[in-house]
């Protein structure tokens, strides 16, 4: 029905031509005529359908390119810390835990050492620059597809798939050294330092197991004077009491 409406003047057209045809005492040039300035009229109505249809797919490409562009700028946001760029708390966990799933894996965790005092002595915003430099430094000696991940104020974490607990070692080791040796912009005038602590995790562990022997490590390194790596196997056992003798005789001491 609407189609027959659409073209009724062309259908109408269409029907004379013929009828036109049919019988040769009919008007052939009048209706010849009479079909041309219909015909070219669809050909002008096609031409400007079709532009108005390409334009039309155009707007949509570029709405689909700045749709994509929006998913990866959120999936960023949701998985990056806005300060120094590194992977947020919720992404370190989700990429380890991948990790461990299918491989070993060293985790390392280091915190600068009195970061309170730099903050003190030269401001919140000269901390923020040293919480980016930091990590800079970090993606500088690890490569930029490093998994660096910064898991709180001015603690973070490299996730480092190794089966070598010595390489991992090596590795907090040169991260140790890396800041020790990092200069920072002014107002900063003193050397900064970080602690670290390595755990090495055979695939399958958990990632909350993982990050506790890393920071029972971590601490470990501030206990011993802070500016050093300890490895989570390096740690002292806990020492379990010995169990309560029944002996009356045992001296008390
Ligand atoms: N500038 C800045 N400071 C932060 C940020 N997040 C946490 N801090 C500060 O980091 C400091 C951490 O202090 P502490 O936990 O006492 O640790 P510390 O001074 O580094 O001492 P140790 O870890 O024992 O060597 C606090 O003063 C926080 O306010 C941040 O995003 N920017």
């Amino acid at each position: 029905m609407a189609d027959a409406d659409l073209f009724a003047l062309e259908s109408a057209a269409l029907a004379n031509a013929r009828a036109a045809h049919d019988d040769p005492r009919a008007d052939a040039r009048a209706a010849l005529a009479d079909m041309i300035v219909h015909y070219e009229r669809l050909m002008r109505e096609s031409r400007r359908l079709i532009r108005r249809s390409d334009r039309a797919e155009l707007d949509m490409n570029q709405m689909n390119r700045q749709l994509h562009e929006l998913a990866k700028e959120l999936e960023y946001r949701a998985t990056h810390d806005p300060l120094s760029g590194a992977l947020n708390r919720a992404a370190v966990i989700d990429t380890a835990s991948a990790c461990l799933q299918h491989s070993d894996m060293a985790l390392i965790v280091l915190d600068i050492d009195h970061f309170k005092w730099i903050n003190d002595d030269f401001g919140h915003p000269a901390g923020d620059a040293v919480i980016k430099t930091v990590v800079s430094c970090l993606r500088t000696l690890l490569g930029a597809d490093a998994a660096v991940g910064r898991v709180g104020g001015e603690e973070f974490s490299v996730i480092w798939p190794t089966s070598d607990l010595e390489e991992a070692r090596s590795v907090a080791l040169r991260i140790c050294d890396a800041i020790a040796d990092q200069v920072f912009d002014a107002p900063i005038d003193r050397q900064i330092t970080a602690s670290v602590g390595v755990s090495w995790n055979p695939q399958g562990t958990s990632f909350e197991l993982a990050y506790s022997r890393a920071d029972e490590a971590l601490y470990a390194a501030k206990r011993a004077g802070r500016n050093c790596v300890k490895t989570y196997a390096q740690l002292p056992l806990p020492v379990t009491p010995p169990p309560a003798s029944s002996d009356a005789s045992t001296p008390c001491h």
